[in-house]
């Protein structure tokens, strides 16, 4: 379950009121663009697609020797995997994540793995990412070295269904690989096998997970008062003269899921729009409690230039008590007392004085940190950066932006020899 609270910004049932014609607009005009293709909103149907769940299920049951698991990805290919594989890791399978390119760490984890228990999972949309195709060589390498000819079995692909390096390799090779829709952007691929695919090895409840999707689908195609992300995408529109949006999470399981949104939001709504002119606010991770010791002044007390949206899990899945220590009679007030009610109290406490400090911030109450509820949370997050760029005026599906530093770092290559 998934609940938008706005108790602190009055006025806002009147504004969505007030907003009625522009944003059923907005909809009305995404929605009319779902047939084409190229418009890239095969994320809306991911939820629905049971039969990629059945062939991951059947690849992960073929191979119940993995211990650990390396996904070379970077930006949309890794960023939603690693939320929700740290957040529902249920098999014990280990983790690793090559979204980087520093020599070090890359050989202290080639010195820690065992080759035969090991799947490399290569991911890229595009297939010719610099910073995953140089990974997967030396992973290949590393494999073919310890493995010989069984190194096969222990890379898998993900990656668009026809064109790029990456299926041309892999089609080659005779590899095992996963499509992402033509129609599905990185940063909208989550529940793709890009996500799916890893999460299968994690053991997380791939079912529930889509069944809260799909009830981001159903919410954001409600009657405008139940819209889940029509409200929430007019609340960014509102406020889009405030130039930070904070999104602040408070679970430990999900402290990669502020990451993920950071791609989402920027690189789908930071860019010029058709009237040339430059839009976009700049979402900034946080996470709770640890941000309350960091950046919570800033926030309480700095300009008021931003616009706070706290994720706050209304029940645990599982509690701690905290005993009473003798002696330490100074944190009395915390013995008897749960882990959960204490970061509920800090949550509810921070989302007040935010609110009493003077800046603009709401809630999205999660029922659970569970999969049902996140997924929910991840669609609707779609929605509302897909609502967002209709009311914008920008694509919210490219990132020309990117294009430039790409030809640089490769005309720089290419200068060093
Ligand atoms: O999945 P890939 O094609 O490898 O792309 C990985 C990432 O790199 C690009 O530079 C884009 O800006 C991102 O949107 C994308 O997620």
């Amino acid at each position: 379950m998934l609940r938008l609270d706005t108790r602190y910004l009055p006025g806002f049932s009147e504004a969505l009121e007030a907003h009625r014609e522009a944003l059923l607009r907005a909809r009305e005009s995404l929605l009319a663009k779902r047939g084409d293709k190229a418009q890239m909103l095969g994320w809306m149907d991911l939820p629905e697609d049971t039969e990629t769940l059945r062939e991951i299920r059947r690849y992960r049951e073929a191979n119940p020797w993995v211990e650990d698991f390396v996904l070379i990805g970077i930006g949309g290919s890794a960023l939603g995997p690693k939320a929700l594989e740290a957040a529902f890791n249920e098999s014990g399978v280990r983790f690793h994540y090559l979204d980087h390119v520093e020599p070090e760490p890359i050989k202290r984890l080639l010195r820690t793995l065992d080759p035969r228990k090991t799947l490399v999972n290569a991911v890229s949309k595009s297939g010719s990412t610099a910073e995953t195709l140089a990974g997967l060589a030396v992973f290949l390498k590393w494999l073919k070295g310890h493995l010989g000819e069984d190194w096969r079995r222990h890379l898998v692909v993900t990656t668009d269904p026809k064109e790029g390096p990456l299926r041309a390799f892999a089609e080659r090779e005779g590899l095992k690989a996963f499509p992402i829709p033509k129609e599905v952007g990185g940063r909208f691929s989550v529940l793709s096998p890009v996500g799916l695919l890893p999460l299968a090895f994690a053991g997380a409840d791939l079912d529930a997970l889509l069944m809260g999707a799909r009830k981001a689908n159903e919410t954001a195609l409600a009657p405008l008062e139940e819209s889940l992300p029509l409200k929430t995408a007019l609340l960014l529109h509102l406020h889009r003269h405030l130039p930070v949006h904070v999104f602040m999470v408070y679970s430990e399981r999900l402290s990669h899921l502020p990451s993920w949104f950071v791609q989402l939001h920027d690189e789908s709504l930071g860019k010029v729009n058709r009237q040339g002119q430059r839009v976009g606010t700049t979402a900034v991770p946080a996470l709770g409690p640890k941000d309350q010791h960091a950046q919570v002044q800033l926030f309480r007390e700095g300009p008021l230039d931003k616009l706070l949206a706290l994720v706050i899990p209304e029940t645990p899945l599982e509690d701690l008590e905290i005993p009473e220590v003798e002696g330490l009679e100074a944190a009395s007030f915390l013995f008897g007392k749960s882990f959960f009610q204490l970061l509920k109290a800090e949550a509810e406490a921070t989302y007040q004085a935010l609110a009493e400090g003077g800046q603009r911030v709401y809630a999205l109450y999660l029922s659970q940190v569970s999969p049902y509820a996140v997924g929910w949370l991840m669609q609707h997050l779609m929605w509302q950066t897909a609502f967002l760029g209709e009311l914008w005026g920008v694509n919210a599906f490219d990132q020309p932006g990117v294009e430039l530093g790409k030809r640089l770092t490769l005309a720089l290559l290419r200068q060093e020899g």
